[in-house]
């Protein structure tokens, strides 16, 4: 086991956030995290990535508690995209992903050759090399997002922890940049809002409800019309393919047969 969440329990003031949340994800895995809003989604990645302690329970990197680990350590090993990534300096693309460089150098350890190709091939891998030396605020919400995937591989992690990283991305770049993590063989924690990605890349899912973790298994094993209903509250028709893939179909609110309305407040 490399990353666990053992009995994590995380309040905002007096208000429980997460509760007695258990998860062990295995190495080489590609986890899925879903849930509505407000369901605490962000708050576990935020305790897996060490940068929130929880209130009770702890977090394990490979066996050592992650509070007694250095940031430097943390991030040679892991490395978090959060929602609202941003970057206000005024930066080139190629400085934003140099910035992963970060938990390498040091003193003795300048920066080299080796550093330079790893950017390169970070940026060629989110398909933003052509932008390099582009302003950071000329850069459109999707640019932004892809070279902070870019900056995260630069980092070179073993483990990717990525919160909702298809915002402000085209369908064709929602489906290209999961493609592209997947294929980079890292253990992989991403919080997902749709449904068909996490059944189309997803190992395993999670899904929390109410900040606990209500199932987790496989996407066919977890993805079912009766649990979407309940959690989600909508109406759902689940195709199923070979090789345990399974395809989801909306039904519009309000026609026959859909959930309740979502309430609009
Ligand atoms: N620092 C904070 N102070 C107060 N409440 C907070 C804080 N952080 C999160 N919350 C609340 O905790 C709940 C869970 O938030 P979280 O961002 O983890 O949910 P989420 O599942 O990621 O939601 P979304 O899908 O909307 O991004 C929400 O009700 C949110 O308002």
């Amino acid at each position: 086991m490399m990353l666990s969440a053992r009995h994590v329990s995380w309040s905002a003031g007096a208000v429980p956030i997460l509760r007695e949340v258990s998860v062990d994800v295995r190495r080489g895995e590609f986890l899925g995290v879903i849930g509505p809003n407000g369901s605490g989604k962000t708050s576990l990645m935020a305790l897996l990535a060490g940068i929130r302690s929880p209130k009770t329970g702890e977090i394990l990197l490979d066996g050592v508690p992650i509070a007694r680990l250095s940031r430097r350590e943390v991030a040679r090993r892991l490395a978090f995209v959060e929602q609202q990534a941003e970057t206000t300096e005024r930066i080139t693309a190629r400085q934003a992903v140099e910035l992963g460089r970060t938990p390498y150098l040091g003193a003795l350890s300048p920066w080299s050759a080796a550093d330079d190709a790893i950017v390169d091939a970070a940026l060629e891998n989110v398909g933003m090399r052509h932008l390099a030396d582009r302003g950071w605020h000329a850069l459109s919400g999707g640019e932004r997002q892809r070279l902070h995937i870019a900056r995260a591989l630069a980092q070179e992690p073993e483990i990717l922890l990525l919160d909702e990283p298809t915002n402000h991305l085209d369908i064709a770049h929602q489906l290209g940049l999961l493609d592209l993590v997947r294929r980079q063989g890292l253990t992989v924690v991403a919080a997902l809002h749709d449904l068909n990605h996490a059944a189309m890349f997803c190992d395993r899912i999670a899904i929390l409800e109410k900040g606990r973790l209500i199932a987790l298994g496989t996407p066919r094993e977890v993805l079912t019309v009766e649990r979407i209903r309940e959690v989600f509250r909508v109406d759902v028709a689940i195709d199923h393919h070979g090789a345990g893939e399974c395809s989801i179909r909306y039904h519009a609110p309000g026609k026959a047969g859909a959930a309740t309305r979502l309430k609009v407040v």
